[in-house]
């Protein structure tokens, strides 16, 4: 059980404020990390992920920074982006290849593999691959340590509506698991139908975080918070 926590976050570059004094604390189940366009969400994620420093302030998991982590894959899973893959390699040389950068035991690539459906491709070369299949390889880099914490930038990118629903259960199991899953997505649509609460910033700032059931109107809420019209 490992709570994520952001305490007075703040991350400038140059003149652009991106984020601004966050502090919130987000605990095992499916939390949606929701703001429009340039709010800040993958800003936040980096900094959590010892990506990008902070101007000010702290981002921990389970109460250590990221850096402080004696083995980091184990305890916190990303994905922020499914583009960075070599179209040379098999999706399975991917993972054995990731698995043994961070010391995971190799059988976990399998087991991921099945995780996330990708099976029967795992032998083809990446190049050949679709969005959707790439996401699926993103999503079993990031479950390779079995960690207690999932980061996902924009997890359902690419996937067809059956990937969609594929997703769904799969967060919802990691979440029910008592995993702290954290989704950013523009689709509030897929986020109401599975995380447990939300964190909602605009330009930068904490507009609201809460259960979700405890909101009348997620896109009316999300549109009001955030200055959008509602
Ligand atoms: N490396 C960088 N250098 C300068 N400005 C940056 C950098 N990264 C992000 N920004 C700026 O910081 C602000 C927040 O960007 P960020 O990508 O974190 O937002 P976001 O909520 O993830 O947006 P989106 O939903 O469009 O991905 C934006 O104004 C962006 O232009």
């Amino acid at each position: 059980m490992t709570d994520v926590v952001l305490q007075g976050l703040t991350k400038r570059f140059g003149a652009v404020p991106a984020v601004r004094n966050l502090t919130c604390t987000m605990t095992p189940g499916v939390t949606g990390f929701l703001g429009p366009n340039g709010a800040g969400k993958t800003t936040t994620l980096r900094m959590l992920l010892g990506l990008v420093r902070p101007t000010a302030g702290t981002a921990t998991v389970g109460g250590r920074r990221y850096a402080d982590l004696p083995q980091p894959r184990r305890v916190v899973g990303a994905l922020l982006d499914s583009t960075g893959f070599h179209p040379g390699r098999t999706g399975r040389q991917h993972l054995r290849i990731s698995a043994d950068q961070s010391g995971l035991p190799a059988a976990r690539v399998a087991t991921v593999l099945d995780q996330v459906d990708l099976g029967g491709a795992a032998d083809r070369r990446v190049r050949g691959y679709s969005l959707g299949m790439r996401q699926r390889l993103g999503l079993a880099t990031a479950l390779l340590g079995d960690p207690e914490v999932l980061v996902l930038d924009e997890p359902a990118n690419g996937l067809d509506p059956a990937g969609m629903a594929w997703l769904r259960g799969l967060l919802r199991d990691l979440g029910a698991e008592g995993r702290t899953v954290i989704i950013s997505s523009h689709v509030l649509a897929e986020v109401r139908q599975t995380a447990d609460r939300v964190v909602i910033v605009g330009e930068g700032t904490l507009r609201h975080t809460g259960p979700l059931d405890e909101m009348a109107g997620l896109e009316e809420e999300f549109l009001r918070l955030t200055g959008g019209v509602a």
